[in-house]
């Protein structure tokens, strides 16, 4: 047997799929965030949501004021996308050459998406304008019907609107977030076109167990919801595959430790401390740290037509214990696998 490799350096990664809230919190997580990544694709569901090109650049500048002044780091600015967003809106966010990309929430399908789309079709023409200027949609790609189990709510969207929105746009570029099941997996690997996923490290790691082991465990909470084991699986093997439709999107959602261990808690986990190293630890189970590259660091950028970083980061085989909970302005944050041993270390 071969002694297994104690390091790994690999281009410096991105995220691209990312929630930094704002104010004290923004401030908080971003060093975490920026002392692993170069750059992230930030999402635009705050509270009001960023639905305006001009909203987006203010935030841009809020991000930038609180990164400390040793760090680098890029924020890649997105629209949130409501029924009434105009398609000038959609040159003026192509035009400021920040805006890298519109969200797609349903209505109602996750944290702060009740200004979200109650029906594509009254998007119409938006989406239009966004395939014209080659404007990337993200997509929460979830149906909210009260009768779709909340198991088969990606995979019911898949056959709902995945498929009919890109007969009717072939040219659009499409990014579907944070993808949980064999069905997702599948429907991207094989399609044509301009379709990318991101996939999370907590859906690479576990499935739906984990939520209720030994209890009911708010932290392993998110959306969508963690899946069962044969669909992990589907998404280690295509994260793993090689192809550069897949890239790293960590969905790192920080919520106070008191509004998830709660009656009614929130979804969403929080890995923006130790991504790399969660990433780290499901590629090195499958077997496939050389791919980790290529899923962290080139096939995004190549995706939104960025240029690849330069510089490196390097991963030593290490054991380290992940604190109980991280501190912030006046609350704090459980981090995922809080209090749990990584095998993995960035450097
Ligand atoms: N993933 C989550 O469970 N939560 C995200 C929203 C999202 O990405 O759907 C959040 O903003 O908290
Ligand atoms: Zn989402
Ligand atoms: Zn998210």
């Amino acid at each position: 047997m071969q002694t297994p490799i104690s390091s790994l350096t690999i281009t410096r990664p991105d995220d691209w799929h990312l929630h930094l809230r704002d104010g004290a919190t923004m401030a908080s997580v971003l060093p975490h965030t920026a002392r692993q990544f170069a750059r992230a694709i930030v999402m635009p569901n705050l509270k009001p949501p960023v639905t305006t090109t001009a909203q987006a650049l203010a935030y841009r500048e809020r991000i930038l004021a609180a990164l400390p002044r040793d760090m680098r780091f890029e924020p890649l600015m997105t629209l949130y996308l409501t029924d009434n967003t105009p398609p000038e809106e959609i040159r003026r966010a192509k035009d400021s050459g920040l805006v890298h990309a519109v969200k797609l929430y349903p209505a109602g399908a996750t944290t702060n998406s009740d200004a979200g789309v109650t029906d594509l079709g009254k998007c119409r023409r938006t989406l239009e304008a966004m395939q014209e200027v080659g404007m990337p949609l993200l997509v929460h790609g979830e149906v909210t019907d009260s009768d779709i189990d909340i198991f088969d709510r990606e995979a019911v969207f898949i056959d709902r609107v995945m498929i009919p929105l890109r007969r009717d746009m072939p040219e659009l570029k499409v990014v579907f977030e944070h993808i949980t099941t064999r069905d997702a997996a599948h429907y991207v690997r094989d399609a044509d076109g301009h379709v990318g996923a991101t996939i999370t490290a907590h859906h690479l790691l576990y499935n739906r167990n984990e939520i209720f082991r030994g209890g009911i465990r708010p932290h392993y909470y998110c959306l969508p919801v963690l899946k069962r084991e044969a669909h992990r699986q589907a998404l280690v093997e295509a994260a793993t595959s090689g192809s550069a439709k897949f890239f790293l999107g960590t969905d790192s959602a920080p919520h106070p430790k008191g509004a998830k261990e709660h009656a009614c808690g929130c979804a969403g986990c929080y890995t923006a401390l130790h991504a790399m190293e969660l990433y780290a630890q499901a590629f090195d189970a499958a077997g496939a740290l050389d791919k980790l590259e290529g899923f962290a660091s080139l096939h995004g950028a190549d995706f939104y037509g960025l240029s690849r970083n330069s510089d490196k980061i390097t991963l030593r085989r290490e054991s380290w214990e992940l604190p109980a909970e991280l501190p912030m302005a006046d609350t704090s944050v459980v981090p995922l696998d809080a209090g749990g041993t990584l095998a993995w270390k960035m450097i």
